[in-house]
């Protein structure tokens, strides 16, 4: 039964580590062998439902953010859901305005990272209560409750609330015509995991043709470690995707500059879209200068690392990307993200979320959809990332079908994962971890 308001009991953390490394899922030139983690934390309330929140990191990162939800975590408890949905700016300053802790951020880095795995429970809390997915939670407001979900400090001088406003008005008459659209069609993906660097030439092979018979067109490959195998792999997928298949590159912050302009040249006659994180995520200005140096022959995405709405102003104001891959908990949480779907509607710049995780695809194809539905109005030049990796620990798991995702339906923000899961990849004392 869920009582009319709930309020939040107790709340649980856990250090959920699933040992990928072994077979090499997830690996690139940066993170050569990655043990995709979640930092994992269940509100408990004093109804039947649960809010549950996650933040990705792979391996040890999970001991540094699972203390830092701890530092957090306490804050939400004794708190109506209603009084901290009111105001999910005010919210979210919970976590980012203490300042006990704020000195170590702010709104960066490991505190940040657990900011996002508490404000998505409350977010899945919420829509667990409402009945709806989040992506549909979102959907169903107003313009006006959509901007008050949204902390516009530091962001008024490239979006104004009033600019926001503007945008949400502008979509709100079509809006219930675009979400049948995706009810029906789902939203357009590619896949990263047939081309992770550590897997051999055949695999690659394999995976890509079984990734077309499931319909997928767009395929990312890693680059970075090793320029002939880079060219060598550029030539195999061209091969198995042929001249229409979209092929795009990640080097996942490998380079310099100047050498990431340099090594780009022996892999631009494979026309990838684009180049992904080519160098340091803090580097506005670098990224600037690579998408100088390489446009139109190819272009620049980056966003997995980049750590707070404040960042990504700067590189839409510094016309640093032609694509913005938010993170949906390196951010902090669905809030944060609202704002950088707004910027970047107001630069014109395509939000083709990142999802190479656990947890991820299951996060961010709601923020994909809030952003058709509510915010871009396109999916043109927009595509969704998903890996096949570790979907079946969750109650509700992403659905593929022919290269896109389907629209999730069950309430909350698909993040819940089994508790057998749970137990068993806990680390370290989970059954997984034994041998
Ligand atoms: C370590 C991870 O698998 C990364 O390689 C992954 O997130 C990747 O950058 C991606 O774009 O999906
Ligand atoms: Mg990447």
């Amino acid at each position: 039964m869920v009582p009319k308001d709930i309020t939040i009991t107790s709340y649980e953390v856990r250090d959920i580590r699933f040992p990928t490394s072994k077979s090499l899922d997830g690996s690139d030139a940066m993170n050569k062998d990655p043990d995709y983690s979640a930092a994992y934390v269940t509100f408990y309330t004093d109804s039947d439902l649960i809010g549950s929140g996650m933040t990705f990191t792979n391996g040890r990162g999970n001991e540094v953010c699972t203390v830092a939800i701890e530092a957090l975590a306490p804050k939400f408890v004794g708190k109506r859901l209603s009084e901290l949905t009111a105001n999910m700016a005010d919210t979210h300053r919970i976590c980012t305005g203490d300042s006990q802790l704020r000195w170590i951020g702010p709104e960066k880095g490991a505190i940040h990272l657990a900011t996002a795995a508490v404000i998505n429970a409350v977010w899945d809390l919420w829509a667990k209560a409402a009945g709806k997915p989040v992506w549909k939670l979102v959907a169903d407001m107003t313009p006006e409750e959509f901007i008050r979900c949204i902390d516009f400090r530091y962001i008024t001088d490239a979006l104004t609330p009033e600019q926001a406003l503007e945008i949400l008005k502008a979509n709100e008459s079509t809006k219930h015509e675009r979400e049948a659209e995706m009810l029906e069609k789902g939203y357009p993906a590619y896949t990263t995991s047939a081309g992770w660097l550590g897997y051999s030439d055949d695999k690659v092979r394999r995976l890509v043709r079984e990734a077309k018979a499931e319909g997928f067109t767009i395929f990312k490959q890693k680059v970075g470690s090793d320029k002939a195998s880079d060219v060598r792999r550029a030539a195999l997928l061209r091969e198995e995707i042929g001249e229409d298949g979209v092929l795009m590159m990640d080097a996942n912050q490998v380079w310099d500059v100047k050498e990431a302009i340099d090594w780009m040249q022996d892999l631009l006659p494979f026309n990838p879209l684009f180049i992904e994180e080519p160098t340091s995520p803090d580097d506005v200005l670098g990224h600037a200068a690579i998408r100088k140096a390489l446009y139109p022959r190819t272009r620049v995405a980056t966003g997995e690392h980049i750590q707070n709405r404040i960042i990504f102003k700067q590189l839409f104001q510094a016309e640093a990307i032609d694509f913005c891959q938010i993170d949906s908990c390196r951010v902090a949480g669905v809030n944060e993200i609202l704002a950088i779907l707004l910027m970047a509607k107001k630069f014109n710049i395509p939000v083709c979320p990142h999802a190479g995780g656990v947890g991820l695809c299951e996060y961010v194809q709601h923020l994909s959809l809030i952003d058709y539905i509510c915010v871009s109005g396109t999916t043109e030049g927009r595509v969704l990332e998903y890996v096949d990796h570790l979907h079946e620990h969750f109650l509700d798991p992403v659905v593929m079908n022919n290269g896109r995702y389907t629209a999730p339906l069950a309430p909350g923000y698909s993040i819940t994962m089994k508790k057998q899961s749970i137990e068993d990849y806990t680390f370290p004392t989970g059954k997984i971890h034994q041998s």
